[in-house]
């Protein structure tokens, strides 16, 4: 009963193939391997951009500080919401990494919404050369609450963005989990609705560690490499990187673990409405969020079930509900489901 992140689950088996068999021979080291070229193919015709530079690193954190620093100056502002990854959960990474750009917080909410990024925008203009300057906008792609930005919500918010000449990041950690929710086309939901960047996730969903960054426009693929290799994040055995992804995107197992995970989400969020659990936010991909009363929580970890609180802790009335975070990556069977509901 392992639902505290996916980040927790294992590698999938055709990955772990796929590491075993570019475990011969000789490769060049630093992204000059043979197996990337393939990768930067397969990327380019999956999101129909022929054009499209594609990087591999080994974090999330990494592809969002890297990609984000290549999109902005150090004077600027990246405009992101205040639960955004970046801004809770990569230890001032982007600041660090963009030489000292400043995060504005755009909403309290899972989502940001076109009028909150339009407030904020005006917000910085107003101090002339004192003040910061506008910068990259980051939209977390599925959000950090488990909910999806449809097309038309992300083509709103890139509008507005694109109306004051801002670029556009998408953290796709869990891109595949938010594309097979809307069952769109990965063009759609990048390049198409105005995404300049987005962080393309595999580690969540199946991979042992491997994310790629796409620019949509080649132009600042030059600026990225420099900034990838002195963050020191460019692997010297960058094989073992280009061997998961290209299995990642080979007989559709990224589109099959997300469809899994979900559909796992999909099942555990059914059982726990169906115990009464009131949930904070519209469970749409493999995360949810559901509040349970303090006894019923602790009953679950009694029993073994691994999660995490999310408003809250034990302490306080047995009956009182806690919010807690439920997150189902590929590997989670119908058996750890039904006994965890079992005990609701
Ligand atoms: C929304 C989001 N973005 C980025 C990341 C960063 O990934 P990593 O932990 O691999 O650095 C995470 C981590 O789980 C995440 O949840
Ligand atoms: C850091 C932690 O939040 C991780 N990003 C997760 O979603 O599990």
């Amino acid at each position: 009963m392992h639902f505290a992140s996916d980040n927790s689950g294992p590698a999938n088996p055709e990955i772990l193939a796929a590491l075993s068999a570019a475990n011969t021979g000789y490769a060049m080291g630093y992204g000059a391997d043979e197996e990337m070229a393939k990768v930067t193919s397969r990327i380019r015709e999956i999101f129909e951009a022929p054009q499209a530079a594609v990087y591999l690193v080994a974090t999330g954190t990494a592809a969002n500080v890297l990609a984000l620093s290549t999109l902005s100056q150090p004077w600027q502002t990246l405009f992101c919401t205040r639960q955004a990854h970046i801004n809770v959960d990569e230890c001032n990474g982007p600041e660090f990494y963009t030489g000292g750009a400043k995060l504005t917080l755009v909403s309290d909410a899972d989502k940001m919404t076109p009028a909150d990024l339009r407030q904020a925008l005006e917000g910085e203009e107003n101090r002339g050369v004192h003040g910061p300057q506008r910068g990259p906008v980051s939209i977390t792609q599925v959000t950090e609450f488990g909910t999806v930005y449809t097309l038309d919500e992300l083509r709103a918010l890139c509008d507005v963005s694109k109306s004051y000449g801002l670029p556009v990041h998408l953290d796709g950690a869990r891109f595949t989990n938010a594309l097979v929710s809307l069952g769109c086309t990965p063009a759609e939901m990048t390049w198409k609705a105005g995404v300049d960047v987005v962080s393309f996730g595999g580690t969540k969903n199946g991979c042992m560690g491997v994310e790629a960054v796409i620019f949509f426009d080649p132009a600042k693929a030059q600026e990225f490499e420099y900034r990838r290799k002195r963050g020191a994040h460019l692997f010297s055995k960058h094989r073992y990187l280009s061997a998961q992804m290209l299995a990642y995107l080979t007989d559709d197992l990224w589109l099959r673990n997300a469809s899994a995970a979900n559909a796992k989400a999909a099942r555990l969020a059914a059982g726990l409405r169906d115990a009464g659990a009131h949930f904070s936010h519209d469970p749409q991909a493999n995360m949810i969020f559901a509040a349970l009363p303090r006894a019923t929580h602790q009953r679950l970890f009694d029993a073994g079930a691994v999660y995490h609180l999310w408003d809250g802790t034990l302490d306080g009335a047995a009956e009182e509900a806690v919010t807690a975070r439920f997150v189902c990556d590929w590997s989670v069977g119908d058996d750890q489901i039904d006994a965890f509901l079992a005990l609701l």
